[in-house]
C-alpha cells in the first residue's frame, strides 16, 4: 500500500492522531547545514534561484526531523522581482526593494514572470521525485497585500505605515497592484503544482494591521481571487492560508475567501482556535519563542494545543517562522512531544 500523506488527510478534514506536524521557514539559519550551504550559494537569492541548492536546503529538515511536510525553499519576494521590480537581501536588515511609485504599476513587466521563476519550477520538480513518498510537498506565494506592503516601503515596517497611506491615497493604485499581484500569484502556483506541489499555503503575515474595511478589499478579495483562479485548474488541491494576526477576521477569512486549512498565529486563543477547527483543519500554533526557551515553556505549550486541538483536524506547527537562534535540541524535544501524543 501506498504510504500515506497524512498532512493530505488532515486537510480533507480528518482527525489524524498524532497530529502530522512542520515549521514554517523549517530550512534556515538555526540549522548549521544551512549555513554551509547558503555560504557556498553567495546571496540569499542565489540560493532561492539555484534547483540544486534550494532542493538540497529543502530537504535538510525532513532529513534532520522526518517532518510529514516539506515547503519548497524559496521567498515571498521572488514574486515582485520576477515582475521587474530590483531586490536584495542584506545581512540583518532583511529585504530591500525600490518602493514602486502609482505610476510605475501598469508597467510591472509580466512578459518574463514564468521564464525568471523558471528555477522555482524545477525545484519543486526535483523535491517531489527526492522527498519520502509519504511526506506532503507544500508549494507558496505571500498574499497580495503582504507582497505590496514590501514593495511600497521597500523594506520592512513595523506597523506598514506606508502602504496603509498608499491605499488611502492612492486607492486606484493600490486596487490594481493587488490585481495584479493576485493574476500573477495564481498563475505562480498553479505552476508549482503542475510541477508536483500537493498543498499551497498563502502567507499573509502583514494582514493584522489593517480597518474592517481595508481587511476586506486587501486580504480577503485579492486572496478570495486566487482561490478561484487555482481551483478553476486544481479544484482538489488543498489552499492554506495564514492571515498573521487577524485576529477577529480570521473566521471571516476562513469562509469568505474559500481556503481549505486555516494557519493559527500564536495570539490566536485555543478556545477560539478549536471554534474555529469546527469549520475545517487548522495548522499551528506554538510561539516560536517557547521553541526558543526550551523546558517547560515549550512541554506547556505543545501540550496545551495537543489537548485542545488534537481530537480534530490540526496540522501541528508554529505560529510563525522559527528564529534562527532556537536550539536544535528543542526542536527535537518538540517533535517527540507531539510523536508520542496517541
Ligand atoms: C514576510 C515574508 C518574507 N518571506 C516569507 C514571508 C512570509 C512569512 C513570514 O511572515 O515570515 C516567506 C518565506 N521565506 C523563506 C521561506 C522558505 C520556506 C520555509 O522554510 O518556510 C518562506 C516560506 C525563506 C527565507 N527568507 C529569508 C530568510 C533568511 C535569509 C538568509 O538565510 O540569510 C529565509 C531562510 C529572508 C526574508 N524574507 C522576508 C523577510 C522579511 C526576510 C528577512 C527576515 C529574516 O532574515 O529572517 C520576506
Amino acid at each position: 500500500m501506498a504510504a500515506k500523506r497524512t498532512v493530505l488527510e488532515v486537510l480533507k478534514g480528518e482527525t489524524v492522531s498524532p497530529p502530522p506536524l512542520w515549521m514554517m521557514r523549517q530550512a534556515g539559519r538555526y540549522l548549521p547545514e544551512y549555513r554551509e550551504t547558503r555560504k557556498r550559494a553567495g546571496s540569499f537569492l542565489d540560493l532561492c534561484y539555484n534547483p540544486d541548492l534550494a532542493v538540497e536546503v529543502t530537504l535538510q529538515p525532513i532529513e534532520r526531523f522526518g517532518f510529514d511536510a516539506s515547503i519548497l525553499f524559496s521567498d515571498i519576494l521572488v514574486v515582485p522581482h520576477a515582475l521587474g521590480r530590483d531586490l536584495r537581501f542584506e545581512e540583518g536588515r532583511g529585504p530591500l526593494l525600490t518602493p514602486i511609485r502609482a505610476d510605475e504599476i501598469d508597467e510591472l513587466d509580466t512578459e518574463l514572470f514564468h521564464v525568471n521563476l523558471a528555477p522555482v519550477y524545477e525545484t519543486v520538480r526535483q523535491l517531489r521525485r527526492k522527498l519520502p513518498e509519504e511526506t506532503t510537498l507544500i508549494g507558496f506565494c505571500g498574499a497580495p497585500w503582504t507582497v505590496a506592503t514590501y514593495m511600497i516601503a521597500g523594506h520592512g515596517t513595523p506597523d506598514q505605515a506606508p502602504a496603509r497611506l498608499f491605499s488611502y491615497r492612492e486607492s486606484q493604485a493600490m486596487r490594481r497592484l493587488l490585481a495584479v499581484l493576485a493574476e500573477q500569484s495564481a498563475a505562480y502556483l498553479i505552476r508549482q503544482i503542475e510541477a508536483g506541489a500537493d498543498v499551497v499555503q498563502i502567507f499573509d503575515s502583514w494582514s493584522g494591521v489593517l480597518d474592517e474595511a481595508s481587511f476586506q478589499a486587501f486580504c480577503v478579495e485579492p486572496v478570495a481571487e486566487i482561490v478561484r483562479r487555482v481551483r478553476a485548474v486544481y479544484p482538489e488541491v488543498p489552499i492554506i492560508g495564514f492571515p498573521k494576526g487577524a485576529g477577529f477576521n480570521y473566521a471571516s477569512y476562513r469562509s469568505l475567501t474559500g481556503i481549505t486549512g486555516l494557519g493559527l498565529d500564536w495570539t490566536v486563543p485555543l478556545t477560539a482556535a478549536k471554534a474555529l477547527q469546527k469549520g475545517g483543519a487548522v495548522q499551528g500554533n506554538l510561539d516560536p519563542l517557547r521553541l526558543v526557551a526550551g523546558g517547560r515553556a515549550l512541554e506547556e505549550g505543545v501540550a496545551a494545543i495537543l489537548d485542545t486541538l488534537g481530537d480534530g483536524p490540526l496540522i501541528f506547527n508554529l505560529g510563525h517562522g522559527i528564529t534562527p537562534e532556537t536550539p536544535i535540541a528543542h526542536v527535537e524535544a518538540m517533535v517527540k512531544q507531539v510523536r508520542s501524543r496517541r
